[in-house]
This record gives structure tokens, C-alpha cells and sequence, in this order.
């Protein structure tokens, strides 16, 4: 697998040869601004009670989704989580998740934040790119959320590649609405599999396309920097 940053038009052949595809300023720039705004805005208020946000955790035994309004120190969950290091996939991140359904009315802004920018992506070049894959936009169900890494978060390597069948994924989404400066703070999404490794610097208005594959290892280093945000809208269309 190779990592290339292309045009959006030529994403679609970079998928099919089993690539990924690097798209940046997918959106235009007051698009992204707004998007990015909105999204450091409801990690702002993370620790209001109903606003959806979550620590996903997966350690040993542990495999949770706790309501970060609920996290009243950290310490406790990080010691708990450090004793199940022999865990070869484990992963620590902040997760605003849309479930339809049952959305308190203080969770509604984020479900329809995340909404929104799933029909700017697909208005702006991903509906195009999807079709170019046989992939029916219209056919397939959309599971994304906004996710925030700080000084704690990473994930492990893993493919997102689950088996052919129902809910499998057909394509990961990741869009970039707010990353650390700095290069030294890390935050970068990596596929390790590519020689040399390929370090995606999560900036802002940056597209991330590939099919998974058993070949589509990649991780997330840890964001150093508490004073930066690390957001993305991320996720996939899976086979419903
Ligand atoms: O945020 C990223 O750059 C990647 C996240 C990821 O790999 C995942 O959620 O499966
Ligand atoms: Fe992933």
C-alpha cells in the first residue's frame, strides 16, 4: 500500500489501485473555518453533561464508552487502563458520537454538525469519488463521529479492515478540522506497512481516503501538546 497525495480527481484511481488518498483543502476555506470553529466550540464544553462526547477505551478487559461529563479524574481510568499493557490493540480517544434515535436535545448540535459536514465532503468532490468506486452513496450506512486525541490518546495499529459480511467497512473517511502546529507534537496518523512509513500530519481541511485492506495498518502517535486541539470527523460507510 502507498499513501499519495493527490488532486480529488484523481483520488479515485489511487483508491482502486488499493492506495490511500491524500486530498488537501477539500472544502473551501470559510466551509472548513466554520467547521473547525464549531467542532473546537463542543470539545470545549466536552465536560457538560448530554453534549455526547465520550472516552472510548479498549485495555485488557476494559472496553468502554464513558460520557466524558461522567470523567471525574483521569488518574484512576489511566492506571487502570496502564495494568493491561500486554493488550496488542488498545486504544484511549475522545469520541462525540451521532446516534439517531435517542439524541438529547444538548447532543442535537453535534449530530447535526457531524451531519453536515458528511454532505459537504460528499457535496464537494467524496460523492463523485465514491461513485467512481461503485461505492452507492445512497446504499450504504454512514458511522461517523467527531473524535479529539490529547496528551493521553492514541490507537494502536489496526487495519479497520473486519471481515467480508454484514457492517464490514468499504471505505474510511477521515477529514481534519484542527491538528497541533507544531512537528514535534505528534497527533500524525501513520500507515506503517509503507516503506518508509507514511506520517500524515493532521492540518485542517485535509481529506484521508483508502479502502481498508489487511494491508491498511495505521495508528495514531499521541498529541502532545494540551494547548492544541487534535479533531477529526471520522469514520466510514459500512456495508449496512
Ligand atoms: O484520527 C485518525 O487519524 C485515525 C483514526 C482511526 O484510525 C480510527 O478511528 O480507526
Ligand atoms: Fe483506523
Amino acid at each position: 500500500m502507498e499513501v499519495l497525495k493527490v488532486d480529488r480527481r484523481d483520488a479515485a484511481d489511487v483508491l482502486t489501485q488499493g492506495n490511500a488518498a491524500i486530498i488537501d483543502d477539500f472544502l473551501d476555506a470559510e466551509t472548513s473555518n466554520e467547521f473547525s470553529r464549531a467542532a473546537i466550540e463542543s470539545w470545549k464544553r466536552n465536560s457538560d453533561p448530554g453534549t455526547g462526547w465520550n472516552l472510548c477505551i479498549k485495555s485488557g478487559d476494559i472496553n468502554r464508552r464513558i460520557p466524558t461529563s461522567k470523567l471525574a479524574s483521569n488518574e484512576n481510568i489511566k492506571r487502570i487502563f496502564d495494568a493491561c499493557s500486554f493488550d496488542p490493540f488498545r486504544y484511549w480517544y475522545y469520541s462525540c458520537f451521532a446516534s439517531p434515535g435517542k439524541i438529547p436535545a444538548s447532543h442535537s448540535l453535534n449530530v447535526h454538525l457531524i451531519k453536515e459536514i458528511e454532505t459537504a465532503l460528499l457535496k464537494a468532490g467524496l460523492k463523485e469519488i465514491c461513485d467512481n468506486v461503485q461505492i452507492d452513496v445512497g446504499a450504504v450506512e454512514p458511522r461517523f463521529s467527531i473524535t479529539s486525541f490529547d496528551p493521553l490518546s492514541f490507537i494502536d495499529p489496526h487495519s479497520d479492515f473486519l471481515k467480508e459480511g454484514k457492517g464490514h467497512y468499504i471505505i474510511t473517511v477521515l477529514y481534519y478540522l484542527a491538528g497541533p502546529s507544531d512537528e514535534e507534537y505528534g497527533g500524525e496518523l501513520v500507515f506503517s506497512r509503507t516503506v518508509p512509513a507514511a506520517k500524515i500530519k493532521p492540518i485542517q481541511n485535509r481529506l484521508v481516503l483508502f479502502r481498508p485492506s489487511a494491508d491498511s495498518i495505521h495508528h495514531v502517535v499521541p498529541n502532545s501538546s494540551s494547548g492544541n486541539y487534535r479533531l477529526a470527523f471520522s469514520g466510514w460507510f459500512a456495508q449496512p
